[in-house]
């Protein structure tokens, strides 16, 4: 809570106030929706709306000021006017809140692919060590033992830093929070004080959003150079760098800190070796700065290695154990979608993952190669509204490993799902799939096919319990709909394709 002339006192920017500023503000919100009575409400013109345009409803819902870089005709609010909304949202939300990540250890990881799995992996860590952690990321937020559900992977700052100052409240040790290369670019996480920024990888997707890899090697390159903007006393900050990714060496320059090289080809920090991977899991000998550890994690494939990698340095650089470490890694209970087996005695495996880019798809598929006695069966679709160019791309991965592929939907969005597995076939060199739009049949047919020994990897959609389908947002579960068509498999008769 504060006045709006205490906000304006420490305002950075060139402001016309229209109104009384000694009015107490309870909240910012940039959603008029979400508005309630002694808020400030943040006018964003946005991608598919103008905020400028629910002035009327913020204020009935109780707003009592309103930042607007556009005219505001009520009377019934004091405006300020600034030059660009988006451009003060940051530092004001920080600011209003107290700069609550100051008073937090806080985590960015980013990269295309392991964002989730090493906050879920630094999570264990840190609740082994009792200490009380924040996590914000694509599955959920969660704050102590409480979790919430989250629209985005990384949420805009007025939402960021009203949840950081809660946690400050739970007094929260540690936060770990996926940083997206959107919110980097459109500068959601410009007001967070960073204390370690992890990059995991960069390949290729959100080619809608990012021109050209480049565009979105440097969003995802501002974490790092932010790494060095601002000085936090309670441990050293750290940029840790997966040093296997091409990209690693602009990652390291950007930043001023210390760098802490993981990986498992070039000369690294942090290091794996004699590393075995198996149906059941993976072993390796873990050294890290302090020592060496014996790893025998449940954690399927080599990817994964990278993540405990990873999440061992971060780990590590926040004062973590390394008898910690390697127990953590042992007995992790994994991350729900992500190369997660659906359980029962029925023979042959079912693998629900996230796999959603060419370079995720790879990793599963090439792991469960590895291991898979019979065939692969493949059920995958691609997102409508995002990246058009990794459709033939995944395809190719598919028709690469899989010895059949079915092609369905996901989250088609506004487009039509028949054109996007169009797109998505135009990657295929043989008539080794199939196309089925409806998701459920589709992996009740996958299902149906195996036999003992084969395996279905239905990728894509991971912990996703919903189905976008033009504006709809519908219940779907992979993990629930791939146990019913288990379950059912006695009842239906099953079909065969060659392999
Ligand atoms: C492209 C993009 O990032 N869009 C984000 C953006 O939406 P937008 O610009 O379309 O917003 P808008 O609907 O035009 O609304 C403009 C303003 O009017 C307000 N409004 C709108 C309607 C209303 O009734 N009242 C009202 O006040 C809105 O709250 C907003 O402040 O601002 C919204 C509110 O902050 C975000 O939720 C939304 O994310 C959308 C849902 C999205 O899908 N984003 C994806 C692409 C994304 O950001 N993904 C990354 C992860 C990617 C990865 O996996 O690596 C992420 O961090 O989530
Ligand atoms: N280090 C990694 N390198 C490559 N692929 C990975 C790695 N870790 C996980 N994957 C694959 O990518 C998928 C997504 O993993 P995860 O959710 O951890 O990534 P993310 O970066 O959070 O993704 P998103 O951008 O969608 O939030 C997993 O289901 C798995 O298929
Ligand atoms: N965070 C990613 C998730 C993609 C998951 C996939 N199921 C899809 O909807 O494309 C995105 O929004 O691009
Ligand atoms: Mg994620």
């Amino acid at each position: 809570m504060k006045i709006l002339s205490e906000i304006l006192k420490y305002f950075p920017y060139k402001y016309e106030l229209i109104g009384e500023d000694n009015v107490m503000i309870q909240a910012i919100k940039v959603d008029s929706r979400d508005v309630l009575p002694g808020d400030l409400f943040v006018c964003i013109d946005g991608y598919t709306v103008d905020g400028h345009q629910y002035t009327e409803q913020a204020i009935n819902n109780g707003a009592v000021a309103i930042i607007a870089h556009k005219p505001v005709s009520d009377e019934r609010a004091t405006k300020v006017y600034v030059k660009d909304t988006s451009e003060i949202l940051s530092y004001l939300s920080s600011y209003f809140y107290d700069f609550p990540s100051n008073d937090f250890h806080l985590i960015g990881v980013t990269g295309t692919n392991g964002k989730t799995s090493i906050t879920y992996l630094l999570d264990e860590l840190f609740q082994l060590e009792k200490k009380k952690t924040g996590v914000l990321g694509t599955i959920q937020m969660k704050i102590d033992q409480n979790v919430y559900p989250i629209a985005n992977t990384t949420p805009e700052p007025s939402y960021l830093h009203r949840h950081f100052k809660e946690m400050v409240d739970h007094q929260i040790d540690h936060v770990l929070m996926e940083v997206s290369s959107h919110a980097l670019e459109l500068g959601r996480v410009n007001g967070c004080d960073f204390d370690i920024a992890i990059f995991t990888n960069l390949t290729q997707d959100h080619l809608d959003f990012h021109e050209t890899m480049e565009d979105y090697l440097r969003a995802k390159m501002r974490l790092f150079y932010q790494l060095g903007n601002r000085y936090s006393t309670l441990v050293p900050k750290r940029a840790i760098v997966n040093c296997d990714d091409p990209h690693h060496q602009s990652f390291a320059s950007a930043s001023s800190q210390p760098i802490i090289r993981y990986g498992l080809t070039n000369e690294a920090d942090v290091y794996a070796e004699d590393i075995n991977l198996d149906a059941n899991g993976t072993s390796f000998k873990l050294t890290t700065i302090s020592g060496t550890v014996q790893i025998n994690s449940p954690l399927m494939g080599r990817f994964n290695v990278y993540n405990m990698l990873a999440a061992a340095a971060a780990a590590e650089a926040s004062g973590v154990s390394l008898e910690t470490i390697q127990r953590g890694f042992n007995q992790t209970k994994g991350v729900p979608g992500r190369f997660e087996p659906v359980k029962g005695e029925h023979g042959f495996g079912v693998v629900i993952d996230y796999a959603h880019t060419p370079d995720s798809l790879e990793n599963v598929l090439s792991t469960i190669k590895q291991f898979a006695k019979g065939s692969i069966y493949l059920v995958v679709g691609c997102g409508g509204d995002r990246d058009k160019t990794k459709r033939p791309l995944m395809a190719t991965v598919g028709e690469k490993y899989a010895n059949h592929s079915i092609f369905t939907a996901d989250n088609p969005r506004s487009e039509d799902p028949m054109q996007i597995i169009a797109d998505m076939e135009k990657g295929m060199s043989s008539d080794r799939y199939e196309v089925e739009v409806d998701r459920q049949v589709a992996i009740e047919r996958a299902v149906g096919m195996a036999k003992e020994t084969d395996v279905v990897l239905i990728a894509g959609k991971g912990h996703e319990t919903y189905q976008i389908i033009g504006d709809k947002t519908l219940p779907f579960n992979d993990y629930k709909v791939a146990e019913n068509a288990i379950k059912g498999r006695g009842e239906h008769s099953s079909s065969e394709v060659s392999s």
